[in-house]
C-alpha cells in the first residue's frame, strides 16, 4: 500500500538543498528526499574528500624532490588505508550521518526524511519511499537540488570491465600500481595528480588534443607541458574497446591501434544532470537532456517548482550551488522580492599540481569582445617569494580593458593559485579599476601576492 502526505515544502537532494531549511522555515512542514548519503556530491564524493587527498598528494610530490631548495628529501610511501580512515572514517562519513540524524531528529520536528528515489507522477506530486514503504507526497513548493552524475560512455558501460568513477575511486581497497583515466577535464586533472603523486603510474586517454581545453590558452598550454612530464598522455584519441586480462588488468585499445594497460580504469568524461531520472514531463517541467530549465530566479516552467545547483546550471561548482540555494531560500519566502542567481563573476579553482584558478574572460574571449584589451603575464619566478620557492612554472595572467581601466579576467597557474585569485574576484565583483586595485592598498613584502600586484601594475 502507498501512503500519502502533503507538505508545505519538498526538497529533493541534500547537497546544497539541505542548506535551505533554517529557522525561517520552522513553521513549514518540510519533506527532504535523499536516496543516497546526506550531504550530496561535494561532501561525500567530490570537493571535500578530493581536496583532502590532494593535500596529501601535494606534500608527497614536494617531498619527492626538493633539490631546487638544496634539500635532500624523498617520498617513501603512503598508508592508503589510513588516509581513507582519516578522510572518510573520521570526517566525511560522520558528518554525513550526523546531517541525516539531525534532519530526522527532535531538533527539526517539522522535517520528514524520505530515503528513496523521487520521481514525478503528476504536477507537484512525487513518488518516493521510506525504506520499504512507498509514499506519494505532494508539496505547495518543490525545490529540485538533484545534482549530476558521471557521464559514463557506452564504450565503457558496455565493455563489462570493472570501472571506477569519483564515487568509488577514493574508497578503493588498495592504491593501484597503475591507472587509466579517461577524460581530460577537471576531475581527470585532479585525480591524475593525486594518484601519481602517491605512487600510481597514470595514463590519460582524452579525445581532445589538450587537457583542460577550455582554459585560457597560456594556462592550458603551461599545464599541458607539465602534465606531459608527469603522465603517460594519449591525447586526441578515443577508446575503441576495453577488456579485462586474466590478472584483472584493463586494456584499452585506442582509435589508432595503440593499447594501454593498467590495473584500474577511472571514467572522468563529464557529469550529466540527473533531471532525466525525475520523470519531469509528468509535472510539466522543461529540461534539456536532464538539465532543468530555470529562469534567473531559479523558477522552473512549473508553478511552485524551483531548481538549483548541478541540476539546472552548467557551472557544476559547489560555491554556485550554495549561492543558488541561498537565493531560492529567500525567493520561496519572499515571492514579491525575488533575488537573481549570482552568475556574473563565477571563479573556479582546479586542485591539480600546480593549482589553477580562473575568473572572468579568457584572452581570446576578451579580444573577441573588445578592441582595447591589455594583458600582462607575470611569472611567479620574477617576484621575491617566487625566488624563495625557486618556482619555474607559475604565472599570473591578467586581462583588462585599457579604455575603461577595468578588469576583464584573471587566470593563474602555480602554488596557491586558488587563494591568490581572490584579489581579482574582489576587483571584478566590486568593479575596482586595475590601477586602483594595485595602488590603493599595501601588498605585504616579500609575500607571494606581490605576483598579483606586479601583474596588475603591468596592464596599460
Ligand atoms: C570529484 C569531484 C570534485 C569536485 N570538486 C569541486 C571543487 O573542488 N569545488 C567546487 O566548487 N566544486 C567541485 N565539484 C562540483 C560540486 O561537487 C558540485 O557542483 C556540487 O556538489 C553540486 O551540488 P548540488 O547540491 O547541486 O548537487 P549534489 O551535491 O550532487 O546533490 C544532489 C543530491 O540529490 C540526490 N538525488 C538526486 N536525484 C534524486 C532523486 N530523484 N531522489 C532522491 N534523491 C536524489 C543525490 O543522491 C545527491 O545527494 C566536484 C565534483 C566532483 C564530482
Ligand atoms: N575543483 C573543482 O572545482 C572541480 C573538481 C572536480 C569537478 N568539478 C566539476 O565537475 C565537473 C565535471 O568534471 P569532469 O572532469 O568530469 O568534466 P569536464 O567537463 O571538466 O571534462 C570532461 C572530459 O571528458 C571528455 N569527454 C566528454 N565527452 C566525451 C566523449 N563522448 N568522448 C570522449 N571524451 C569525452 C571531454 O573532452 C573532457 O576532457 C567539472 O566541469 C566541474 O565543474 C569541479
Amino acid at each position: 500500500m502507498t501512503s500519502t502526505a502533503h507538505f508545505d515544502l519538498i526538497i529533493v537532494g541534500t547537497g546544497s538543498g539541505n542548506m535551505i531549511p533554517d529557522d525561517r522555515f520552522d513553521d513549514l512542514s518540510i519533506a527532504i528526499v535523499e536516496e543516497d548519503r546526506f550531504g550530496g556530491t561535494c561532501l561525500n564524493v567530490g570537493c571535500i574528500p578530493t581536496k583532502m587527498f590532494v593535500y596529501a598528494a601535494d606534500r608527497a610530490l614536494e617531498a619527492s624532490d626538493s633539490s631546487a631548495l638544496s634539500l635532500t628529501t624523498s617520498y617513501d610511501s603512503v598508508d592508503w588505508a589510513d588516509v581513507q580512515e582519516r578522510v572518510f572514517g573520521k570526517r566525511i562519513d560522520p558528518i554525513a550521518a550526523g546531517g541525516e540524524a539531525y534532519r530526522r531528529g527532535d531538533e527539526t520536528p517539522n522535517i520528514t526524511v524520505f530515503d528513496q528515489h523521487a520521481r514525478f507522477v503528476g504536477p507537484r506530486t512525487l513518488a518516493t519511499g521510506q525504506g520499504p514503504t512507498e509514499w506519494t507526497i505532494t508539496g505547495d513548493t518543490i525545490i529540485l537540488a538533484t545534482g549530476a552524475r558521471t557521464n559514463v560512455l557506452d564504450v565503457v558501460k558496455n565493455s563489462g570491465i570493472r570501472y571506477y568513477t569519483n564515487k568509488d575511486i577514493m574508497r578503493m581497497e588498495k592504491l593501484p600500481a597503475s591507472m587509466i583515466i579517461q577524460g581530460g577535464g577537471v576531475i581527470a586533472a585532479e585525480f591524475a595528480h593525486v594518484f601519481s603523486a602517491l605512487g600510481t603510474k597514470v595514463s590519460i586517454i582524452n579525445r581532445s588534443e589538450k587537457l583542460l581545453k577550455n582554459l585560457d590558452a597560456d594556462i592550458r598550454d603551461r599545464f599541458n607541458e607539465i602534465a606531459a612530464s608527469r603522465w603517460d598522455l594519449h591525447l586526441g584519441h578515443t577508446i575503441e574497446s576495453l577488456s579485462t586480462g586474466a590478472d584483472g588488468s584493463i586494456t584499452a585499445v585506442l582509435d589508432d591501434g595503440t593499447t594501454v594497460t593498467a590495473d584500474v580504469f577511472l571514467a572522468a568524461t563529464g557529469r550529466r544532470p540527473n533531471g532525466d531520472l525525475l520523470n519531469l514531463e509528468a509535472a510539466g517541467i522543461k529540461h534539456e537532456r536532464g538539465l532543468i530549465t530555470v529562469d534567473k530566479y531559479g523558477r522552473t516552467s512549473a508553478e511552485g517548482v524551483w531548481a538549483l545547483g548541478d541540476a539546472s546550471n552548467t557551472f557544476q561548482l559547489k560555491h554556485v550551488a550554495n549561492a543558488e540555494a541561498k537565493a531560492v531560500a529567500h525567493n520561496v519566502l519572499h515571492p514579491d522580492d525575488l533575488k537573481e542567481y549570482p552568475h556574473d563573476v563565477v571563479p573556479a579553482g582546479i586542485f591539480t599540481h600546480p593549482q589553477i584558478a580562473t575568473v572572468g574572460l579568457t584572452e581570446e574571449e576578451a579580444r573577441n569582445r573588445c578592441d582595447t584589451v591589455t594583458v600582462k603575464v607575470q611569472k611567479y619566478g620574477d617576484v621575491a617569494f617566487g625566488w624563495a620557492m625557486e618556482d619555474t612554472t607559475g604565472l599570473v595572467k591578467v586581462i583588462g580593458d585599457s579604455s575603461t581601466g577595468k578588469l576583464l579576467g584573471a587566470h593563474l597557474i602555480g602554488p596557491q593559485a586558488t587563494t591568490l585569485i581572490q584579489t581579482f574576484i574582489t576587483g571584478l565583483v566590486w568593479d575596482i579599476g586595475y590601477k586602483e586595485l594595485a595602488h590603493n592598498q599595501y601588498w605585504i613584502h616579500p609575500a607571494l601576492p606581490e605576483v598579483v600586484e606586479n601583474a596588475l601594475l603591468g596592464l596599460d
